[in-house]
Order: structure tokens, then C-alpha cells, then sequence
């Protein structure tokens, strides 16, 4: 059978049987799901858009790699990014992510913050070579007259640590979004769709379903 023939079979099971008997905690649900994603699309990444506000609070939006799940829900970026300023000032966050294959939505609200140094340290150092040479030559979101400022500064930084281990630099690093509210979306081949909201309250995370 064909990675698309199992996706469309998966797809089906979902759509007749929505969320049942959830997990009491939104992030085990989340490990469901993201094993059952990663089982359907096998080497796909994991990827979320990612929604923040600045001081004005003008919305803005893009996607991320999430790099890894554990309390929270972690990316890395320059720190010098729209999205790392408007962190600065303001930590809410929303991460969208899109099974749509599956039929599958997941929304994290939550409060953005960064990782240690030693977390950063750790991730950059598995990060392949050319990723980690970008990291320096690259001041994301920078105005730039043209490619080839970027690809002169790629050559420059690769020269500088030749033969050598590259350190992170101190404009690039984690963040981890912390959920305060998680809400999975199913749907369902009823068009009855399948909407599971938690929220965390008074020290413990109630869920309950929405109308779709
Ligand atoms: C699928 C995908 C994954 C991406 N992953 C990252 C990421 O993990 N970190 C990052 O800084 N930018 C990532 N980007 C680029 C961002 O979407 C964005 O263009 C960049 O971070 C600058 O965003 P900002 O100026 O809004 O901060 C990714 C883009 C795509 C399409």
C-alpha cells in the first residue's frame, strides 16, 4: 500500500470516529496525534504557524519548525526577528498547526519565553553545518539590498570557522510556548465537526467540546 493510500485510509478512520476518549492532558493528546501524523507522513516536518502580537497589538503570523514537544512547544529564531521583538514586549503566542491530511487542527494559546542558554547551546550544536553558518550570516528580518550580502557573509562565516566547531551565537535561541489553552479540531464525515477545547484552571486542565 502507498504512503497516500494509508493517509486516505487513516483520514476515513478519523472521520468516523472524531475524539474519542481523550486524553485528560492536552499534551499526551498532542503525542497522540503527533505520532499518528508522523505514522501517516513518515520524514514530514513538524511545523506550525506560529502568531504574534507587537506593542500595538498587530497580529502577525509565520510558520516555525517545532523542533521539539515537552512542557511547552519549542522553536528556534534570531533574536532580532519580528517575531523575537514582538516576544520581547509582548509573550502571548498562538501556534496553528495543520494536519490537513488527517482532517486535524491544533491550536496552542499560551505565553512565550526563551530557553536557556544551555538548551540553545545544546539544539545548535545537532544543527547541521551550513544551518549553523547561517545563523551567522543571516540577521533575519534585516533589510537587505540584495542576496548577495547574504551569501558574501554565508562565505565570511563558513571561512572564519574553518576546521572548527561553530558556537551559537547570541542572536539566535529558543523559545518555548507554554499552553494555556489547546483546542483540537477533527473532522468528521457528518460534517459535524469535532472541536475538543483545554483550558488550564486553577492549577488543572479541564476540556470540554465546542459546536463546530
Ligand atoms: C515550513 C517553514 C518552517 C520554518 N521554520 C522556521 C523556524 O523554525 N525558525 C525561523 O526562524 N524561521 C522559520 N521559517 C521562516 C519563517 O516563516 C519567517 O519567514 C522568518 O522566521 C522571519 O519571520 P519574522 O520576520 O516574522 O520573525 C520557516 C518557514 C517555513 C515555510
Amino acid at each position: 500500500m502507498t504512503a497516500t493510500a494509508d493517509v486516505t485510509r487513516l483520514a476515513a478512520a478519523y472521520r468516523r470516529t472524531g475524539i474519542e476518549a481523550p486524553d485528560p492532558d492536552p499534551l499526551g493528546q498532542f503525542a497522540r496525534w503527533l505520532e499518528e501524523w508522523r505514522a501517516a507522513c513518515p520524514g514530514a516536518p513538524v511545523s506550525a504557524v506560529l502568531a504574534t502580537a507587537d506593542h500595538h497589538g498587530r497580529p502577525s503570523a509565520r510558520w516555525v519548525d517545532v523542533a521539539h514537544v515537552d512542557h511547552g512547544f519549542v522553536f528556534f529564531t534570531h533574536h532580532a526577528s519580528r517575531k523575537a521583538t514582538d516576544l520581547a514586549v509582548n509573550r502571548a503566542a498562538s501556534l496553528c498547526f495543520g494536519w490537513l491530511d488527517l482532517g486535524r487542527q491544533v491550536r496552542v494559546d499560551g505565553s512565550a519565553g526563551r530557553l536557556t542558554d544551555v538548551e540553545s547551546d545544546a539544539h545548535f550544536a545537532r544543527l547541521p553545518r551550513s544551518l549553523q553558518v547561517l545563523a551567522w550570516a543571516s540577521e533575519q528580518s534585516a533589510e537587505i539590498g540584495d542576496r548577495e550580502v547574504v551569501r558574501e557573509r554565508f562565505g565570511q562565516a563558513r571561512e572564519r570557522f574553518a576546521g572548527q566547531e561553530i558556537p551559537r551565537p547570541v542572536h539566535w535561541g529558543g523559545y518555548r510556548v507554554t499552553p494555556l489553552e489547546v483546542e483540537f479540531w477533527q473532522r468528521r464525515s457528518d460534517e459535524i465537526q469535532d472541536r475538543l477545547r483545554y483550558r488550564h484552571e486553577g492549577g488543572a486542565w479541564r476540556h470540554t467540546r465546542l459546536a463546530p
